[in-house]
């Protein structure tokens, strides 16, 4: 919506033949985006191979990137992500998945506070791009920026990636808290520590702290870890309020990107010796059978420490 609304054609591939001919027919993404007219310069298919332009974007979840990536035509070229997440089942950042799979292509990661409903309603937004290439992000930057969106761009693919990940399963944290009737002290104080845990894996992984107080890191965790709006956050509060993780996923269509990553986050933490209480908690609770009054008890009776650290 919004690239074309900034006058470049677009092209939205769908899986399914059905789905794309319905979209193109009613001008209209019924399942995921109801009541928002598809903008009239996007063109729908279902053809993958029939995709031209410059830039490629994928905004498929985490953890279906790979094999997206693997059909794709070779080409070179922009490859743009919008997944937040990292691949449980090898710990990979999703721009990590685009360089194994592509190599003939440059990883561009675009990610911050922007939730779909108000991109495709065209409210205003900014966000991060990263690339390698500091000039063609600028370039990119500069061409898909327009009235409503506004693109700040940068080299740090690491922190981007983190940010958008690690704010997921923050949020789930948040969420946990909020259903659990634990007060909005509890909730500033879970949020801010969790940001702590950010910048130390930013720190020990390689993304830069100045990105992780960005748009990617602190924008999009404040976003989507105080608003139930959020799928991270309101799974997290259903989760506080007793339902059980199977019984919430069932009920969904949409991707709870922390879920996956939450896992994935909290081994790669504990391989370079990072200390991640939050994101461990959220791992437990979802992955090891943890009770969530044990783990917000873990949380709390930790050793008293310099606030820096
Ligand atoms: N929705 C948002 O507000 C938002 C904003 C920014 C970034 N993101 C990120 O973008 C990614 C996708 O989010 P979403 O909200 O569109 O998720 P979604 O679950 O609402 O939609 C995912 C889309 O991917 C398709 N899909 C599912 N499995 C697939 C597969 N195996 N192969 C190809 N396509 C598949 C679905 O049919 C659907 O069209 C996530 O990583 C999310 O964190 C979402
Ligand atoms: O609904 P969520 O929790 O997946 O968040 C969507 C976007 O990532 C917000 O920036």
């Amino acid at each position: 919506q919004s690239f074309a609304a900034a006058g470049h054609p677009v092209t939205l591939w769908a899986r399914d033949p059905d789905r794309a001919a319905a979209i193109q027919g009613t001008r209209e993404n019924a399942a995921y985006l109801p009541g928002i007219g598809l903008h009239p310069g996007i063109a729908v298919t279902a053809d993958l191979a029939a995709i031209g332009g410059d830039l490629r974007l994928l905004a498929a979840p985490a953890q279906h990137l790979r094999a997206i990536l693997q059909r794709l035509p070779p080409r070179p070229g922009p490859l743009l992500i919008t997944a937040k997440g990292i691949e449980t089942a090898t710990g990979r950042f999703m721009d990590e998945i685009a360089a194994e799979t592509r190599p003939e292509a440059a990883p561009v990661l675009l990610s911050g506070p922007s939730f779909a409903e108000e991109v495709a309603r065209g409210l205003p937004t900014a966000l991060t791009l990263a690339c390698a290439d500091a000039e063609a992000g600028a370039a990119l930057a500069r061409s898909l920026g327009h009235r409503t969106l506004r693109l700040y761009w940068t080299e740090d693919l690491r922190g981007v990636a983190l940010g958008g990940a690690l704010k997921n399963v923050l949020a789930i944290a948040a969420g946990i808290v909020t259903g659990r009737g634990l007060g909005e002290n509890a909730r500033a104080a879970l949020v801010t520590r969790g940001l702590a845990e950010m910048m130390r894996l930013g720190a020990g992984l390689g993304g830069r702290p100045e990105t992780l107080m960005g748009l990617s890191g602190l924008g999009d965790l404040l976003l989507t870890a105080c608003s139930a709006t959020s799928r991270n956050t309101s799974l997290g509060i259903a989760l506080g309020q007793g339902r059980s993780l199977a019984e919430i996923l069932g009920a969904r269509r949409s991707v709870t990107e922390g879920v996956w990553t939450a896992a994935a986050a909290a081994r790669l933490a504990a391989k370079a010796g990072i200390d991640a209480p939050v994101i461990d908690a959220v791992d437990a609770v979802l992955n090891r059978g943890a009770a969530i009054d044990t783990a917000v008890a873990g949380l709390l009776l930790r050793p008293a420490k310099r606030e820096a650290q």
